[in-house]
């Protein structure tokens, strides 16, 4: 069957789920699915209801409500009309339990989480975007609770998502939208978590009954459909999804460059990341175009590739010598200085030459080395790092690589190939960016 936005039957709409979407709210999403859009926020309240004072337990409640003209036709307000109707109390309630059934109240202390869904623009499942991105927004706000050290770790025990699922014309859909689920024989909504659960099922079948079979498939079909969400919140969540479940941040270092892989995963040790290389991506032998002006500028043009490609954080080097004698080339040309596939050799050749008649104390040099870091969540920050030198008349040493042996590094005097790599790695441009993207990460990882 061809569904009207051309999508397959287990397909869901086009997810996109931004955060910080207004500066209040201690979490703030809006959540698109397709052409619905509902903004989630989240408030902390430091009381909970008079049932629960004194208990030592949190609570979390819901209220949903639809713009007038987020609909074909506008909808009157219900404070205008003075009282809220019945489905949007069963909405409400609905999107209350489901984040409810996976955060520990206990933990929480006392306080009350409110989540506000409101929605802007109606194109079917509402509920379901609400929760989705209300859960989003949630995990927002006890983050900020969990650095304030108002809580000593995230309370949420699951991630939870919800979608439809329906049967239209005999067949089985995914994600329904407002003509889809206007016309279906079952209509159905799904609430699931991270582990596969089921928070909740509502399944209607008011003119079509439906069959222990046909309901089989469609709970599979939901669950297909809540893990496509589930991974989308991981994503707009980053970090702070790794903090709930206590996973490792995955880091892929982007460079072809095996001495660099090296040399990077060495200084990130002491970091509790899971390091990965483009072979543990799949993306071993890509060819990016390293076409920017400036250092920063092809390091970001690989951090982003990447970044892009395989929803991971991402760094990347772009490095290279620069040699004031000769007006700092080779610079971002160092690796295609003596032509685009040169090796380390031939580079070395074409700057001795070009030096040969420059005496010692004109042959000051330094390595730059610029990172650059790019988050799934297209965050992006870059920093440099530099050691002074001087080129030396010949090669000397095998550590290391590229013009390492040419390089005689002025507080030893000697190059960095007759340096040993731990020599190196403490004191190298490399070392220098990367103790400086240290910092920028602790501000986000602590
Ligand atoms: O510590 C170093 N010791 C010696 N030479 C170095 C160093 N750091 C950069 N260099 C030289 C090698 C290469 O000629 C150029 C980097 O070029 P650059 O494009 O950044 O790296 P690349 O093409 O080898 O790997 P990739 O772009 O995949 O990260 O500068
Ligand atoms: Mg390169």
């Amino acid at each position: 069957m061809n569904r009207l936005d051309g999508r397959k039957n287990d397909e869901i709409r086009n997810i996109r789920i931004i955060r910080d979407y207004t500066k209040y709210a201690e979490g703030s999403v809006l959540i698109e699915m397709g052409d619905t859009k509902v903004l989630c926020n989240a408030s902390i309240e430091d009381r909970v209801p008079p049932f629960l004072k004194n208990s030592g337990t949190g609570w979390i409640t819901a209220e949903y409500s639809m713009l007038p003209r987020s609909t074909h036709q506008r909808k009157v307000r219900e404070s205008s009309r003075g009282k809220v109707d019945g489905r949007t109390q069963e909405i409400q309630r609905l999107i209350g339990r489901a984040l409810r059934s996976v955060i520990n109240l206990d933990a929480l202390g006392e306080r009350t989480i409110w989540i506000d869904c409101d929605v802007i623009q109606a194109d079917g499942g509402t509920r379901t975007a609400s929760i989705t991105g209300a859960f989003v927004a949630m995990a927002d706000a006890l983050y900020k609770l969990y650095r304030q050290k108002l809580i000593d770790k995230i309370p949420i025990k699951s991630f939870v998502s919800a979608v439809s699922v329906g049967i239209l014309n005999g067949e089985n859909i995914l994600d329904l939208c407002y003509e889809e689920d206007s016309n279906a024989q079952v209509d159905m909504n799904i609430v699931m978590t991270d582990k596969g659960e089921f928070v909740e099922v509502q399944g209607t079948g008011e003119e079509f009954p439906f069959t222990k079979e046909q309901l089989y498939d469609l709970l599979e079909l939901g669950e297909k459909g809540n893990r496509m969400l589930i991974d989308a919140q991981k994503r707009a969540l980053g970090q702070i999804s790794d903090l709930i479940l206590g996973t490792k941040p995955q880091v892929v270092i982007a460079t072809s460059n095996s001495h660099k892989l090296e040399e990077i995963g060495k200084i990130l040790k002491d970091f509790d990341l899971e390091i990965l290389s483009m072979k543990d991506v799949g993306l071993n032998g890509i060819e990016i175009d390293e076409n920017g002006a400036t250092f920063e500028e092809n390091a970001l043009i690989k951090a982003r590739e990447v970044a892009n490609r395989t929803g991971k954080i991402t760094i990347a080097d772009d490095s290279g010598l620069m040699v004031d004698a000769i007006g700092g080339k080779p610079g971002i040309y160092s690796s295609r200085f003596a032509g685009e596939n040169a090796t380390d050799k031939e580079n070395n050749e074409k700057l001795l030459k070009m030096l040969s008649n420059v005496n010692m104390s004109q042959r000051t040099a330094r390595f730059v080395s610029c990172i650059a870091v790019v988050f799934p969540n297209n965050e992006e920050f870059t920093v440099r790092g530099t050691i002074e030198g001087k080129i030396g008349f010949e090669e000397k040493g095998s550590n290391g690589f590229g013009y390492d042996p040419l390089f005689i590094v002025d507080k030893y005097n000697k190059t960095f190939g007759e340096l040993p790599g731990e020599v190196k790695n403490k004191i190298s441009h490399r070392a220098n960016a990367l103790e400086k993207m240290k910092q920028e990460f602790e501000k986000r990882f602590k």
